[in-house]
Formats: structure tokens, C-alpha cells, sequence
């Protein structure tokens, strides 16, 4: 690669190639100083593929496997947390006790927890890779964790989820009989897949939906993003966890340097995660299905044009949740829009009418944000480190903020 120039990519089979070089085409003579950072970007991964899958023994190598693993490893305390919770919440879903509880009262409970399994998933993004580098072992557990999640409660600038749960309660009312399948695409590897595999489970416990389909993506992305390897990896992790914490780095250690052993509940709990999801997997109500639109040079406006059996796969969904800050960028075209523009509008051609409907779970890591109230990004730009009137806006750039944003698009 040269320093200042993009050199087409070389052809390495996949079809893919094609779109970044016609992409490149149609951007001149680009260096790295003046292309739109989507672009380049992506160009960059995708090029980093393309050196593996022309080498001989190297095809299927992620060179950032390590590193996704050793964030599960670093969030033990909130993995034993959400273990314990996750296998008492499938307990009770299961069991058939009547409730004491007047029909009123259950509706308000299944809502709550509908929004507190969200929150759950939207805030696992927010201690991905790219800000862990500046983040110490204790800081990444306070992000974590049940009371670290009743402060960033306030931090959901926008939070729409009360619309997607009665489009689920809607669909779950007019066909209980029938297949109802809610998308989860991707963001992270490591805890943040972990989370969504807890919202997946509920989701299917409560019968809010009875098939989930996950979207990886298809080479090494964005450093920490899931491969489908990365399941099965997880899985593995789970289903021996003394001895992945046992062989893993200081950080579990206690302090006479002995690796701390889990309980036999913990280790109990962890299998139950183990069983459960392997067991959904196996019986086909959890799937994977990679697409090679993901990891595209483009925007998410594409969508319909460029991947169209996508597009149609996607509209067999009740509910498609994107997670994390990249996908958000991509559904909103990554344009420089005012931050009062309705998220609906910023979707484009996955918007009203497409009949997709996108629920965007994501904590702010960069300036693309819409459908803020008047005024909001003034406040929030004013408050320390938020950008004052440099025209930067800082505020959204630490994973701190975040918003949760819905669409009907089959309205
Ligand atoms: O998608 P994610 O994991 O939430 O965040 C991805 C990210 O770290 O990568 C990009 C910069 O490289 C930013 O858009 C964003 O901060």
C-alpha cells in the first residue's frame, strides 16, 4: 500500500472486489487525506483480507481473534452477573406457576424487562475494542454490570424501544401459531456477542419471537467484529469456563497471583448458557447467516439495490436490530445531517415503505447522529469535554450517549 495513494484491489475471488474498485473509480484519484472515511475505512480491511485469502495457509486467519476473546475474559464480573440473571429469567419464562399478579401488573413487568434486555444488549457496545485500548481492567467493569446500567439510563438520548415492544406484543397477538423472526445484525465480538445472544434467548423464551437470525460478518472488520467463527468460540469459551479463566492473563488472578477458580454455581450458570444456546442452535431457532453486503464499501441506502435477496430476507423479519456504532453510521448514509433530522428520513431507502423494520441499538462513538430533539446537541456540546464551539462534537464520541431508534418501515 502507498502512503498517500488507493491501488485498486486485487482480484481474490471474491465478488466484492468488484464494488470497492468501482467505488474507487467513481472517487478520482483519492489519497488518504481526502477520501470519505467510510470509504477508506472499509477499503482497509478489505484489502487486509484480500493478503490472507491469496496466501496458501492463511486463507481463513483472523488476526484479531486474540484479542476478541481476551475482552470476554476481561468482563468476567458482568458475564457471572448477566449468567446468574439470564438462567433464573429462562427458569421462570419456563415454568408454568401461575402468577399472583393481576393481568396489568404482568403486561408492565414483561414490559420493563422487554426494555431492561435491551439496555442490557445496546450497552454491551459500548466497550468494544477501539475504546478498550485506553480503558484499565477496573474502568471496563464499571461500564459493565447492573448498577453501571441504572446510571447510563439517563444517557439514552432517544429510546424508542417502548414502539418496538408493541409491534412484538402486536405480532406475538395476531399470529401466536405462527413464525415470528426478529434479526439481530451484528456488531462485536467477545462480550457484546455475548449480550445479544441474552437478548436472543429472552427474546425466544418470552415468545416475543420464535426464530432469531444473526448477521456476522464475513472477513476480519472493524478489528472486533463477529465472524461466524467467533460463535463457536464462544461457545467453546462457555462450555469449559474454569479452564478459560484458569489459563488466562493476570487479570483474573487474585492477589497472591493464583488464578481465581469459579464457584461450582458459577461454573453451573455458565454451562446453563452453554446448553441453552448451543441447544437453540442445534434446533434451528438460532441461526447465522453471513452476507457479504455487510462488509461492503457502501452505505446501508444500498440495501435494496445492491443486495436485493438481502432486502427480501429481511422483510420476512419482524424486526431487524442493528447493533453498534458502524451499522448506525451505514443505515444513516454516515452524512453530515442535522442532528434533528427524523431517523425514519436519515434511513433512506431503508426507511418507510421498505418494508423492513430497523431498530438501531447504539452508543454515540462518532459525529453521524439524527433524530435528537431541538436544542439537545447545543446542551450536550456545551457540557465539559462535549465540544464547546470548536464544531466538533466530542460529546458523541465516547460510547457515553447513546440512542435507540425504530422504524416501521412495513407501516
Ligand atoms: O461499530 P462499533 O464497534 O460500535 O464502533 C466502531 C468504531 O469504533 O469504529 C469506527 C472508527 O473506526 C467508529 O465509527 C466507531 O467508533
Amino acid at each position: 500500500m502507498k502512503a498517500d495513494s488507493f491501488s485498486p484491489l486485487t482480484d481474490d475471488g471474491r465478488q466484492d472486489v468488484a464494488d470497492y474498485n468501482r467505488d474507487l473509480n467513481a472517487l478520482g484519484s483519492p489519497i488518504w487525506f481526502n477520501v470519505p472515511w467510510l470509504y477508506a475505512e472499509c477499503y482497509l480491511y478489505r484489502r487486509m483480507s484480500t493478503f490472507f485469502a491469496l496466501s496458501a495457509h492463511w486463507k481463513s486467519y483472523d488476526v484479531f481473534a486474540r484479542q476478541k476473546l481476551s475482552t470476554f475474559i476481561s468482563s468476567r464480573p458482568a458475564v457471572l452477573e448477566l449468567a446468574a440473571k439470564y438462567k433464573q429469567l429462562i427458569d421462570q419464562l419456563q415454568s408454568n406457576v401461575p402468577s399472583s399478579k393481576s393481568p396489568e401488573e404482568i403486561g408492565d413487568a414483561e414490559k420493563l424487562l422487554f426494555s431492561e434486555m435491551c439496555e442490557i444488549c445496546l450497552w454491551g457496545n459500548a466497550t468494544d475494542l477501539s475504546l478498550l485500548t485506553a480503558l484499565t481492567y477496573d474502568d471496563i467493569q464499571k461500564l459493565q454490570g447492573a448498577e453501571a446500567r441504572k446510571v447510563q439510563e439517563k444517557n439514552i438520548l432517544v429510546n424508542d424501544l417502548p414502539a418496538a415492544y408493541r409491534t412484538l406484543k402486536a405480532t406475538q397477538s395476531t399470529q401466536p401459531k405462527g413464525e415470528r423472526r426478529v434479526d439481530i445484525v451484528l456488531d462485536n465480538a467477545g462480550f457484546e456477542l455475548f449480550v445479544d445472544l441474552i437478548l436472543a434467548g429472552y427474546l425466544l423464551a418470552a415468545g416475543l419471537a420464535t426464530q432469531i437470525v444473526l448477521h456476522p460478518k464475513s472477513i476480519p472488520w472493524f478489528v472486533s467484529d463477529v465472524l461466524p467463527a467467533d460463535f463457536a468460540s464462544l461457545l467453546n469459551a462457555l462450555a469449559d469456563p474454569q479452564a478459560l479463566y484458569a489459563a488466562s492473563s493476570d487479570k483474573n488472578k487474585d492477589h497472591d497471583g493464583e488464578p481465581t477458580p469459579l464457584s461450582d454455581r458459577e461454573v453451573s450458570e455458565l454451562s446453563f448458557l452453554f446448553e441453552h444456546w448451543s441447544r437453540l442452535h442445534q434446533e434451528g431457532q438460532l441461526t447465522i447467516r453471513p452476507n457479504l453486503f455487510w462488509t461492503g464499501p457502501g452505505s446501508y441506502w444500498r440495501l435494496p439495490s445492491s443486495a436485493p435477496d438481502l432486502a427480501q430476507d429481511l422483510r420476512e423479519s419482524e424486526l431487524v436490530i442493528f447493533k453498534g456504532d458502524l451499522n448506525y453510521r451505514k443505515l444513516a448514509g454516515d452524512a453530515m445531517w442535522s442532528t434533528t433530522v427524523p431517523f425514519t428520513h436519515a434511513l433512506g431507502p431503508m426507511g418507510p415503505g421498505s418494508g423492513i423494520r430497523t431498530l438501531a441499538l447504539r452508543t454515540c462513538k462518532a459525529d453521524t447522529v439524527v433524530g435528537l430533539p431541538a436544542g439537545q446537541d447545543e446542551r450536550l456540546k456545551s457540557m465539559e469535554g462535549g465540544g464547546g464551539d470548536t464544531g466538533a462534537r466530542k460529546w458523541a464520541w465516547s460510547g457515553k450517549w447513546a440512542v435507540v431508534q425504530f422504524c416501521d418501515g412495513k407501516a
